[in-house]
């Protein structure tokens, strides 16, 4: 006959995915309840938007199920303390960037570039390949990727924690969601580290391969003072091709340098356009920019972005071209761009 005993017993398996550990060591099960073939019981997670819980579920109810004389089982869903979490983990495991692989920083020399285009598409590029995404809009002159996403949501707060919003299949934050809408902000570098700090070391990311920030452009301070707070970051730079824009990237590419924050590669950004009359790219805005800055710097050229109308579409939409047309020319060309960085930044 199933009892509390057996079903303890037989939940010991069940791990959590994220924590790597048995529920019942965790002290996520409670609340057993056995008759009759019925078994009903209590999970408590460590969060109420925990990706995963479908899954813990379902591998509770079979491993429950596999038990001779169970034929229901019921579980209900709560969470764990603020008390219980901390006893457990006096740092909580899941916030900040403990449990993120790589952070990769799109930069750029100056405004205007394609630099959130980038970030949000790159992101869901290697969302596609199967990667765990997060995406932090950390923009302190204008935050686009509420807009770029069509999100309207704040995060949800739970236990002093941010929960970020998900769309997309990527975890999103963004300054622009903890600031009041509708009301400027001015950014002064203690302002911007201690808004930094509080969307790495205050929001659930929880397991990440990789987590695409948006920098602020530009060789000012906000770009530096923002990857600077950000342990292990490298950078992706995006440039246009034109030589006005390269003298830009050069200042901030040494800025990086000269602060030791590595960078990844660049990203070329609106270099040619078909104009559907002729089957010859037109480089509006002059080639050769991404080799240049490539050959003077070490970097390598991680792709060449054209521009499409679908880009600015997509953007004003907020249904990005990664959503709206992933295997179109340029969706093949961000599908190659997360390749390439995969091929470099592997776990
Ligand atoms: N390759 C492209 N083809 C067509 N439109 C593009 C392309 N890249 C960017 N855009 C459009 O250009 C505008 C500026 O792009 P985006 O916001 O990504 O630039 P940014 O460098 O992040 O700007 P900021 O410096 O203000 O943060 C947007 O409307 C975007 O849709």
């Amino acid at each position: 006959m199933a009892d509390k005993q057996s079903i303890l017993e037989a939940i010991k398996v069940v791990q959590d995915p994220e924590l790597n550990k048995s529920l019942i060591d965790l002290g996520m099960i409670r609340d057993i309840f056995v008759e009759k073939g019925l078994v009903r019981l209590s999970l408590a997670l460590t969060t109420s938007k925990c990706p995963k819980k479908e899954a813990i579920v379902a591998e509770i109810r079979q491993v429950l199920q596999n038990l001779p004389d169970v034929s229901k089982v019921e579980v209900k869903l709560t969470t764990l303390t603020k008390e219980e979490l901390r006893k457990l983990f006096p740092e909580h495991p899941l916030v900040g960037l403990n449990r993120v692989r790589h952070v990769l920083a799109v930069a750029s020399g100056k405004g205007g570039v394609g630099k959130t285009t980038a970030a949000v598409n790159v992101a869901l590029g290697l969302a596609a390949k199967g990667n765990r995404v997060g995406l932090l809009d950390a923009d302190v002159y204008g935050p686009s990727v509420p807009v770029m996403l069509g999100l309207n949501d704040s995060p949800d707060w739970e236990n002093g924690m941010m929960i970020p919003v998900e769309k997309f299949g990527l975890r999103i934050m963004s300054l622009g969601m903890i600031t009041d809408k509708g009301k400027p902000v001015v950014w002064r570098g203690p302002l911007v580290s201690k808004a930094i700090r509080q969307l790495l070391g205050q929001v659930l990311w929880g397991d990440l391969d990789y987590l695409v920030v948006d920098l602020p452009p530009g060789t000012g301070d906000p770009s530096i003072t923002v990857a600077q707070a950000i342990p292990g970051a490298t950078v992706l730079m995006v440039t246009t091709p034109q030589e006005v824009a390269l003298a830009d990237v050069r200042r901030s590419i040494d800025l990086f340098n000269k602060f030791n924050i590595g960078i990844l590669g660049l990203l070329e950004n609106m270099s040619y356009f078909f104009c559907g009359h002729s089957e010859k790219p037109i480089e509006i805005f002059g080639q050769g920019g991404g080799e240049k800055l490539s050959k003077e710097f070490g970097l390598p050229l991680l792709g060449k972005i054209p521009i499409d109308l679908e880009i600015g579409k997509g953007g004003d939409s907020g249904v990005p071209l990664m959503i709206l047309a992933p295997d179109s020319e340029t969706g093949r060309i961000f599908q190659n761009i997360a390749e390439k960085i995969m091929g470099v930044v592997r776990n």
